[in-house]
């Protein structure tokens, strides 16, 4: 529980709450698998622990396709200064997540019920984080008309990173992005080391022509007037 102890520092007998209740209450109801449980801390506390690393101070972050909570709850323990949103479409899911943010008395944190494809007119963070939802192409084409200009994607990825970043080309070049970076986070606290895509929202979305076109605030305005 060392590595535990100097990730959660102060809050971690609310980390330790959440397991319990993972491995509990998320196994009996399905949100996890029970062959997870003698691995909780380090492949899922932990692991979801570290991202934090990448998410600067006072940020607004919506975590997509949160199911149990991961990395969404964790990172709402461990950098209370974070709003958190965790969108999940699965009525089952959202009630688990609100039973732990009751529990754990999180104040950062709002469940919503939701798919995230359709959450652009009510949300714009900083940050996205996701793990486990969708190939990186699909993430991306829901995750950045969820950010705002500068905003970033962080998807947490496995070996298939690299892969995935390079399929995703097409669509990132779509919606204008200039920057993407795979990073480390984690090292020296959890083996391996957890793997991010970082993918950052333009600040301009640059305007295309044709299909798939990107459609600013201005546009829509001047399309619904010449519509009148
Ligand atoms: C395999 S689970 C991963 C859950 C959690 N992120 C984790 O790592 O344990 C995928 C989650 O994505 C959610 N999901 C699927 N499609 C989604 C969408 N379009 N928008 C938001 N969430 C979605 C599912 O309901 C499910 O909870």
């Amino acid at each position: 529980m060392g590595i535990a102890s100097e990730v959660f520092g102060d809050a971690l007998p609310l980390a330790e709450r959440y397991a319990e209740f993972l491995a509990d209450a998320g196994v009996e109801r399905g949100l996890i698998g029970p062959r997870e449980v003698d691995r909780l801390w380090e492949r899922h506390l932990i692991n979801c622990a570290v991202v934090e690393e990448a998410i600067p101070e006072g940020a607004e972050v919506v975590d997509i396709g949160s199911g149990a909570g991961l990395p969404g709850i964790v990172l709402a323990i461990v950098r209370p200064d974070l709003s958190i949103t965790l969108l999940e479409p699965l009525l089952r899911r959202t009630t688990f997540l609100n039973e732990v943010v009751e529990m754990l008395e999180l104040e950062n944190v709002e469940v919503r019920r939701g798919r995230a494809e359709e959450a652009a007119r009510e949300l714009s963070v900083d940050i996205a984080t996701a793990r486990a939802v969708a190939p990186l192409e699909r993430l991306a084409k829901w995750a950045l008309p969820l950010l705002r200009p500068g905003g970033e994607l962080l998807a947490m990825k496995g070996e298939r990173a690299a892969t995935e970043l390079e399929e995703a080309q097409p669509v990132l070049k779509r919606f204008g992005v200039r920057t993407t970076e795979l990073l480390q986070v984690g090292r020296g606290k959890v083996e391996p080391p957890t793997t991010l895509v970082r993918v950052v929202a333009e600040r301009e979305p640059r305007r295309q022509s044709g299909r798939g076109r990107l459609v600013g605030k201005g546009d829509a305005k001047r399309s619904r007037k010449r519509s009148s």
